[in-house]
């Protein structure tokens, strides 16, 4: 689907209000993970519930082609024998990442940190994007950058030193990628590795690390950031993971319920991990009639059952500070506000111009032409709600092998007086492959 595909145009239009119960697919950042670890870890890894989208099928056919073990037993269920940290094979062939940001630059980490010459490369979308911020940390522990392209871009090819060395790196941008990467390369390097974030983000590697046996502390560092210190070469040893219901993949859901009148819809055991709950802050704020129905435990996780209606929304300004726990979801924030009433400004959203495609940009124009008052001031993006009043919808609708940007226009046109249609829905197999028909099981009509 990554590479010259045919456009799959998708149109949705406004029908009865959305009614009914669904679970949402595996979070995509631990599922990403549970393969790499599962590849590191001596023993078998068992995985239940993983996200079986393109981008994590990429982690997995990498993992195979760097030595692992990888078995599909039925839907989400996976098991995955490694090789333990120091037992990388280098690959015969290049690792396609495909779409994916995550896989690519938390393998970066792993191979870069091991005697081993691998190459990297993936779709349009990720040749375009920045890996120069993975490449710098991994410089300083001895990886060789052996090709890149103009910037530090994919195809590129690294060769890993004989034994990594230990670092103290503090992100230039509030990361997890980043910060995981460097974690990652860490495990090969003799000593202790630090990372000092300024801005705290999703922590899934450093739980995964400390599940899988890994000595690692994390404390508090100023007023938002933290402090990790990885002790290097442990032995990983196999663990059980339970991958929760991705929140950024629940967000759309989410935000239907909110803005189709008289909506009324139950979403299953959502991760509520604080470091990716900016959304539902958000939404809270602005008014949202969100109630917790039921929480529980899953896989060292707190997951709720998300009890969503159809709710008049107020603007509100939304800090910079709160980006790295909602910045996948700021694109269906922004379908939200364009609903409410008043102004939401998003403010500090610079990293959202290095993802699949440049969010903000593509957000911006998208909205436009769906008849949205919205613009973008210096990193801020601001958008004129319409106060409960009709939006105009139409398109076709700009989606840069972006998912998240079709999947939130998607939504738009759920709610919209005209259909809105999207130029191409192909890569929503990327994240959420279930989302139309799941969509459409609420009593949504995409296709
Ligand atoms: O670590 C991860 O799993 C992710 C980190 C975020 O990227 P950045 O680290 O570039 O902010 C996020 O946008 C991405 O979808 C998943
Ligand atoms: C940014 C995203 O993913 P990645 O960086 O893994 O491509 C995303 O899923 O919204």
């Amino acid at each position: 689907m990554s590479h010259d595909h045919e456009p799959v145009p998708v149109t949705a239009r406004a029908g009865g209000p959305l009614k009914g119960r669904v679970r949402v697919p595996g979070d995509k950042s631990i599922s990403h993970r549970a393969m790499i670890f599962g590849l590191l870890a001596i023993g078998e890894t068992k995985v239940t519930g993983l996200l079986e989208g393109e981008d994590v099928m990429r982690t997995a056919a990498a993992a195979r082609a760097l030595g692992a073990i990888v078995h599909h037993d039925g839907p989400g269920a996976w098991r995955v024998q490694g090789v333990g940290v120091g037992g990388l094979r280098e690959p015969a062939g290049m690792l396609d990442f495909g779409n994916a940001g995550t896989g690519s630059r938390l393998m970066m980490g792993v191979c870069g940190s091991h005697p081993i010459t691998t190459t990297f490369d993936g779709d349009a979308s990720l040749r375009k994007r920045p890996m120069r911020r993975i490449l710098d940390p991994l410089e300083q522990m001895g990886t060789v950058v052996v090709s890149q392209q103009e910037g530090g871009r994919v195809p590129l090819t690294l060769r890993g030193p004989k034994e990594a060395i230990p670092i103290t790196y503090r992100p230039p941008v509030a990361s997890a990628q980043i910060k995981s990467a460097v974690l990652l390369a860490a495990l090969a390097a003799p000593g202790e590795t630090t990372v000092i974030e300024a801005e705290a983000t999703r922590d899934h590697t450093e739980k995964m690390l400390a599940h899988f046996g890994a000595e690692i502390t994390v404390t508090q560092e100023g007023e938002h950031g933290r402090r990790i210190v990885l002790k290097g070469q442990p032995e990983l040893k196999a663990a059980p993971i339970v991958v929760p219901a991705d929140p950024s993949s629940a967000a759309f859901p989410l935000v239907a319920g909110l803005i189709v009148p008289g909506s009324d819809i139950l979403i299953e055991s959502v991760m509520t991990n604080p470091l990716r709950s900016g959304l539902l802050t958000t939404l809270r704020e602005m008014g949202a009639d969100i109630t917790i129905e039921r929480e529980a435990n899953e896989g060292g996780e707190t997951v709720c059952d998300l009890r969503v209606r159809a709710s008049g929304l107020k603007g509100v300004t939304v800090p910079p500070e709160r980006a790295p726990a909602m910045i996948d979801e700021y694109p269906v924030l922004a379908v939200a506000a364009s609903f409410a009433t008043g102004t939401t400004r998003m403010r500090g959203l610079q990293e959202l111009r290095v993802k699949e495609s440049d969010r903000l940009a593509a957000v911006e124009a998208g909205l436009k032409a769906a008849g949205v008052n919205c613009r973008i001031e210096g990193d801020d993006l601001i958008v004129e709600g319409s106060g409960g009043g009709p939006v105009r919808g139409g398109g076709p609708i700009a989606t840069h092998l972006d998912h998240r940007i079709a999947m939130s226009f998607l939504i738009l046109g759920l709610a919209t007086e005209q259909p809105v249609v999207v130029d191409d829905g192909a890569m929503i197999a990327t994240s959420f492959p279930s989302f139309i028909p799941l969509m459409n099981g609420l009593g949504g009509q995409i296709g």
